[in-house]
């Protein structure tokens, strides 16, 4: 397997050049298990830590090596290395559930598509395909939606509910699979170019291990644990996060992939609620709230029937989220600071204090 197989590319080699890294092996990130991590390039898989210095220089979470990244390694040796640097990432996906710190919890990087899975059943909910896409925006990840189960309902219905999409999500390509009969599995095919990695985005259920399983024809769930002798001797089992999947592209899939968050609200509004914005600013009230006022630009669209009420409904509901979570999220970092500085005050008298 070369490093392109894996997603390398001329990008990353530039950055590679930019940061003087020419004399270092490149690899990239494929599973991390506390503070431990597999890379892989195109001499094997090992295990890694990070180097005393990047350990110690790291700010926050995001200065840790992450499933996806690309890494420059030290010390080559049979089966263990030593990762030198993170290069800088094209894409970020973390969990909105905030740590103490007020970080985010970073999931994987250097995505390119999210797949957004919804099934046709229970599942199927427009508003929370846009919060996905609004997550896919702000993480600088190109979103695909895809619908799946589509053997569970006739061609009308299916229609219906395409449709449904159409009217509220623009730009986006939508496809639509069976993983029982595989209809629709060409087009998704389609979608899935070399050298580009993928993520699943969905609730539980909705078919995501299934269409792994129909992407990479075999069944991955049997194959995903492989116990090796890593570790100088211990048997670890260790998950594959990064997986080979049809035309050359690649998979990513780890447990937090699962659990990415879609409660809080994030960046990425603008762009899923383009035309809303795009209204706003020709609202000729400057102090709009664009629910009730006459005459209003959102009021009239809504009216003429050029945007769904619906669409404006989740577009509040989820500017309401984002101020609130920003809003705890500053006041986390106040709290957190002042605790700091309550502490350093302590230990400052308690010196002062010592005789
Ligand atoms: N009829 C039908 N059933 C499907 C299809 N895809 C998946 N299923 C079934 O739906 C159930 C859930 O599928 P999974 O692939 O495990 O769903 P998941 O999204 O991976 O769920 P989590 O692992 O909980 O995140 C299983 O019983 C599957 O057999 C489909 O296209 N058609
Ligand atoms: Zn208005």
């Amino acid at each position: 397997m070369t490093l392109q197989d894996l997603g390398y590319n001329d990008y990353f080699e530039k950055l590679r050049i930019d940061n003087n890294l020419e004399d270092f092996e490149i690899g990239r990130v494929i599973a991390e298990h506390k503070g431990r991590y597999i890379v892989k390039n195109e001499k094997g898989e090992f295990e890694a830590e990070i180097t005393g210095n990047l350990r110690f220089s790291a700010k926050s979470r995001e200065d840790f090596p992450t499933v996806g990244d690309w890494v420059s390694l030290l010390n080559y040796e049979t089966d263990f290395v030593i990762i030198h640097s993170i290069l800088s990432r094209l894409s970020i996906l973390s969990r909105q559930a905030v740590n103490k710190f007020g970080e985010l919890q970073i999931i994987a990087s250097n995505i390119d598509y999210g797949l957004i899975v919804q099934s046709v059943n229970r599942d199927f909910n427009i508003n929370r395909l846009e919060r996905y896409l609004t997550l896919c925006f702000a993480s600088k990840i190109e979103p695909i939606i895809v619908i799946t189960k589509t053997d569970l309902i006739d061609e009308h219905n299916l229609n219906d509910l395409l449709n449904k999409i159409k009217t509220r999500v623009k730009k986006i390509p939508v496809v639509h699979v069976s993983n029982e009969t595989k209809v629709g599995m060409g087009e998704l095919k389609k979608l899935l170019y070399k050298g580009k990695t993928y993520c699943l985005l969905g609730s539980s259920g909705v078919g995501k291990s299934s269409l792994i399983n129909s992407l990479t024809g075999e069944n991955r769930m049997k194959t995903a644990s492989i116990s090796e002798g890593i570790d100088r001797g211990k048997h670890v089992t260790t998950h594959r996060e990064l997986i080979p999947i049809i035309n050359g592209a690649i998979l990513i899939d780890n447990p937090g992939m699962r659990e990415v968050g879609i409660t809080g609200s994030s960046d990425g509004l603008e762009s899923t609620f383009e035309k809303i914005y795009d209204l706003i600013q020709h609202c000729k009230f400057s102090d709009c709230t664009h629910t009730s006022e006459r005459n209003c630009a959102i009021q009239l669209a809504i009216e003429k029937g050029q945007i769904d009420k619906s669409h404006f409904e989740n577009y509040l509901k989820m500017e309401r989220e984002k101020e609130h979570y920003e809003s705890t999220v500053v006041e986390k970092r106040r709290k957190d600071k002042d605790f700091g500085k309550m502490i350093k005050h302590y230990k400052k008298t308690r010196k002062s204090n010592k005789y």
